[in-house]
Parts: C-alpha cells; structure tokens; sequence
C-alpha cells in the first residue's frame, strides 16, 4: 500500500464505485467548504469525540450531499499493480469541479478489506433478520452472525417487522439472543420504529447490510435512503439487483451521514473458515476460552476430554453442525492442493489426525441436498441470463 506522504493540500476522497475504468469518488472537505466523505460534516474533533459517544450524540439530521469526481487512475498506480477498491480513501489530482472529473494518484492504507462483496474499509455489517414473516430461523441467524463475525468487523444486529410480535414475544428473542452474546435493536420499516436510531449507528461509518430474503432489507434502505429508487417487493427488480451486485458493488451515502452498501444474493453464507477458528466466532464460547482452558492445544471442541468449550450453551449445536462443514470444506481444499493422493486427511479431534482413502467414484457419494439446491439455483440463473 502507498501514501505514506500526505499533505495537507491534498485532495482525499472515498471510492463509492468502480464502473469500468472510472472510480466515482465522493470528496472530502475543501478549504472547509466541501463536506467530507466517510468523516462527513464533522466540522470539529470535539464533535467528532461527541458523536463518537452514541448516547449523547446528536439526532441525525439531513445535509447536502458532498461532490463526486468521476476519476481515471493514474498510470502509476496500473504499473505498481495498485488496485483500487470500492471504500477506498484515495487522493486526487487534478480535480475539475466543473467537469465533475478527477485521477485517482494514491491509495491509503485500508484498515479493513472484505472480499465478498468486495469493499475496504467497512466499518460495521448491518445484519438484517425479521422477527416474523419470513419466521426467524435460529440456525440460519447463527450461520449469518458466524460469517459475519468471521470478517473481523464488528456486527450490527437488527430485527424488523417488531410491528408483526409482542411485547413479550421480543422481550424472550431478546433474551436468547443475549444469551448468545448480541444485543439486538428491534425496528419496523413499516412503522418508522427505531429508524433515527439505525441512522445514528450508520452516521460517519461505512457499513454493509445483509440478510436474508425477505426480511426487509430493501425496504430499510429505502427508508434511510429515500432517492435511492431501491424497487421493494418486485421480483423482476430482486432479480435484478441480485444478478447486478455480484458483478457491481456500490456505496450509498446516507442524508444523515455514512456509507452504505447492500449485499443482495447473499442469502445462505459459505462457512469457509477452518475449523480451528470457527469457535472464536461465538461470543458465548470466546467467554468461556477467556476464562478457562481445554487440555489438548488443538482441541476442536468436539468429543475431546476437558473441553473448556463443549457442554451446556444453546448454539453449541449449532457449533457442532458449522464444524462439520469447516472440515468438510478443509478436506475439499487438502484435496484440490494434491489431486493426485488417493487419501484425504481426517481430523480425529484429541490433536490427532488420520489418512483414510478417498471413495473410489462418485458413484458412492450421495449428492447433497445443499449440491442439488446449488445446481439448481445455477441453472436458474442460466436460465434467466
Ligand atoms: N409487517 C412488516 N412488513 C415489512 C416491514 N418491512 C418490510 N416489510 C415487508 O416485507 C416484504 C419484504 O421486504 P423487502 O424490503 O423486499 O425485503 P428484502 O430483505 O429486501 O428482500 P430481498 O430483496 O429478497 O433480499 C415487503 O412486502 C415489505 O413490505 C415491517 O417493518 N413490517
Ligand atoms: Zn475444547
């Protein structure tokens, strides 16, 4: 990563898309004219300190959008192999206001990269469930926290439609989810409840949504983001943006502040982490590491003896099943690294693993449901092209 030597007369933006060869970039603050981009409308570093304390910040209101630079990179940046990624800061040259143009000269370091969808610098994932309509699958919120807290930026979880459930229907989500190490804000697009609030969380950062299908993620966006024309309900337009974003990935900027991106098709997460991490991805598991040890240094957490982790918790099933995944999927890898063996290597658990010979043919494997599900989600999708 460059730009380590920055001025202070330099111009500084955000990346909020890449379309071909142009980068749209949305400007920070000139000779205190122009409003920032990810920093936006901080005029001070006490607002900013104030604002960073979200229960004495102040509500969101609406500000007028900062510029945009349609910017080329420059051909240095081509010859260093220099990418530049939506959610880039980057610094530009030869910025022509007028013309609405600009070239892209440096990059920043980023302090964080996704990859899918493919954005640096996000600050926070927005996780989007209902707590009715689609009916809230804890298996599957457990799969979308897990990804999520695999990125290793923090996680947001919010639950719509509270307009559907009562009062004590939310107190004992509520509960469970605290149990599981989340505290989640209810909120109802349909009835503006807790909006502002989301708004706030949003404010100066950038942030990506996800969810399933169904929950109200749309809805929410176009809630926050009134001029954003998101098309709700529709299937041709869901179909639309889903096919869009895998090859497109945008920032929108809130009126309030903030960035925000919208990952849709993203509806049941790969787990492709390895076994070893997988637990740390549990809250209510990295509590009970913090405080106790198991015996053997690689213990996966499985049937091994003294497991500080394995007993009486409610997403250990959960655990268990996700593991299952990860060393299925490890053992896929082993296998693409070295086609040739006729042996896949099983981890017994206990810090011990073992050869066994793979099957012959592929007639002795049941295809899984997920595999049939993929193959026809991918021929759907032919279809639809
Ligand atoms: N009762 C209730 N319904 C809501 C609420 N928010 C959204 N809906 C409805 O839920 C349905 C799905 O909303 P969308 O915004 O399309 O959901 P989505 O998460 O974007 O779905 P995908 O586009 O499939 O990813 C729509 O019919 C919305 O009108 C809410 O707060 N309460
Ligand atoms: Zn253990």
């Amino acid at each position: 990563m460059t730009g380590e030597n920055i001025s202070t007369k330099q111009l500084l933006g955000t990346v909020l898309a890449v379309q071909a060869n142009f980068y749209r970039v949305q400007m920070d603050e000139v000779e205190g004219v122009r409003s920032s981009g990810v920093q936006a409308f901080r005029s001070s570093e006490e607002q900013r300190k104030n604002q960073e304390e979200k229960n004495f910040s102040p509500a969101p209101c609406s500000l007028p959008p900062a510029p945009i630079l349609l910017c080329t990179r420059r051909t240095r940046l081509k010859k260093i192999g220099q990418q530049v990624m939506v959610g880039d800061r980057v610094i530009v040259e030869e910025a022509d206001w007028a013309g609405g143009r600009g070239a892209v000269s440096d990059v920043l370091p980023r302090h964080s990269q996704l990859n899918r969808p493919a954005i640096a610098n996000v600050n926070q994932i927005l996780l989007v469930f209902a707590v009715a309509d689609p009916p809230l699958e804890p298996i599957q919120l457990s799969r979308f926290l897990i990804k999520a807290e695999s990125t290793g930026v923090d996680v947001l979880l919010c639950l719509n439609k509270c307009d559907l459930v009562s009062l004590e229907e939310k107190q004992q989500i509520s509960d469970r989810l605290l149990a599981w190490g989340y505290q989640p804000l209810f909120i109802s697009v349909q009835n503006s409840i807790n909006i502002d609030q989301i708004a706030e969380y949003l404010q100066d950062k950038i942030t990506v949504i996800a969810g399933p299908s169904g929950v109200g993620k749309s809805s929410l966006i176009n809630s926050l983001i009134p001029d954003i024309n998101l098309r709700v309900g529709e299937v041709s337009g869901k179909l639309a943006r889903g096919r869009h974003t895998t090859r497109h990935v945008e920032l929108f900027e809130m009126p309030t502040g903030g960035l925000l991106a919208d990952t849709p098709g993203f509806n049941q997460p790969d787990l492709d982490c390895s076994p070893e991490e997988l637990i740390h991805y549990f809250p209510e598991a990295r509590v009970r590491l913090a405080t106790a040890h198991c015996r053997f240094s690689d213990c996966i957490h499985k049937d091994e003896p003294d497991c500080a982790v394995s007993g009486d918790w409610e997403r250990y099933q959960h655990y268990l099943e996700f593991l299952d995944d990860a060393l299925a999927h490890q053992n896929q890898t082993n296998q693409q690294a070295d086609p040739e063996s006729n042996l896949k290597l099983i981890s017994k658990g206990k810090g011990q693993s073992q050869y066994e010979p793979k099957l012959e043919s592929k007639k002795y494997r049941r295809i899984s449901r997920k595999t049939q599900l993929q193959d026809l989600q991918e021929l759907y999708r032919e279809s639809e092209d």
